[in-house]
């Protein structure tokens, strides 16, 4: 269990995070979300003791400077490439193993676990980002720590890579460890989190279940097919709700429940050949969640003038 209270952080003008507090259970993994520049690295840090700041984190009820032999305890992966260029997977595991009291066939395991086996005797400086990232995760499964506190695991890994990355996370938080990780896949994060803590310029904006971020940030629609499809849709109006037509027909109603939907197709006499909802997604949520608080906005592009079939041949 992850108990963090009142962090906060300023760089001069720049208040990166702002009295953050939260708690992240075991047993499931907890998606760690908010736009570019919002803090997240920046918490992660200040959890870990690794930021000068205000607050105080607790992993298991201890704080992480406090813990003898913290490998043990809490697994951590904050940036890619944390090695030495030369020093090969194997040995420069085994240089933080045996400050930890780990043994070597916790390494081999390790290596093997993240798909660097064949390769642990390269040095990492020929490794790709992807391999980088597995063998930050080999160094903080290393000491089969209860917390794992993982920032962008996912950074430079291939769809194959994403994959066992997910499953391995929900493995590991099915064995009732506590998984923290941050991510911008959001795709990714609606499959493999069961919790969130989402941020914007540094401050809370929501910490709970995925589905009631889903639900709480998105509204889900109503799916109508009728053979009287326009008839049907002035009555829907006509009661008040939000009626978008699409181009094969179906009508997308928003602003009124399935159940009032159907009941009003019973009243009307209208024959109805689908009903269903659509659910809005994780990224959908997250956009309008944290649109306002988005800290670097992308200028439109500007049409040139080849593109606009401006540009005249000869
Ligand atoms: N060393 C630093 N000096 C000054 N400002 C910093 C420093 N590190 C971070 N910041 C600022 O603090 C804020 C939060 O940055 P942080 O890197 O924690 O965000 P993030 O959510 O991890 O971003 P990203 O998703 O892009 O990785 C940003 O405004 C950033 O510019």
């Amino acid at each position: 269990m992850i108990a963090a209270k009142g962090l906060h952080k300023r760089y001069k003008k720049t208040v990166a995070v702002d009295d953050l507090s939260f708690d992240v259970r075991p047993g499931v993994v907890t998606g760690f979300l908010g736009p570019n520049g919002s803090g997240k690295s920046t918490t992660m840090r200040l959890m870990l003791g690794l930021d000068h700041g205000e607050g105080e984190t607790t992993f298991d009820g201890e704080r992480f400077t406090d813990i003898r032999r913290p490998m043990n305890h809490v697994g951590t992966l904050l940036e890619a490439k944390p090695f030495h260029p030369t020093r090969s997977a194997r040995n420069h595991l085994k240089m933080l193993a045996s400050a930890n009291g780990i043994t070597d066939t916790r390494i081999d395991e390790v290596l093997e676990t993240v798909g660097l086996g064949a390769v642990r005797r390269k040095q990492p400086k020929g490794y790709s980002l992807g391999m980088a990232q597995r063998l930050g995760l080999a160094q903080a499964l290393l000491g089969d720590p209860h917390t794992l506190l993982l920032d962008e695991p996912t950074n430079g890994l291939d769809p194959h890579g994403i994959h066992w990355m997910r499953d391995l996370l929900q493995q590991l938080a099915a064995e009732g460890r506590t998984v923290f990780v941050s991510s911008h896949l959001l795709s990714e994060m609606q499959l493999m989190a069961d919790e969130l803590v989402v941020i914007g310029r540094g401050q809370m904006i929501f910490n709970g279940d995925v589905d009631d971020f889903v639900r709480e940030f998105t509204q889900s629609t109503v799916i109508v097919r009728s053979p009287a499809a326009d008839a049907f849709l002035s009555a829907l109006e006509a009661e008040g709700a939000t009626v978008a037509k699409g181009d094969d027909g179906e009508l997308v109603v928003s602003d009124m429940a399935i159940g009032a939907v159907g009941h009003l197709a019973f009243t009307e006499g209208i024959e109805l050949t689908e009903l269903s909802t659509r659910s809005a997604s994780l990224e959908e949520a997250f956009m309008s969640a944290t649109g306002a608080a988005e800290q670097f906005v992308a200028r439109e592009p500007v049409p040139t003038a080849t593109t606009t079939g401006g540009a005249q041949h000869a």
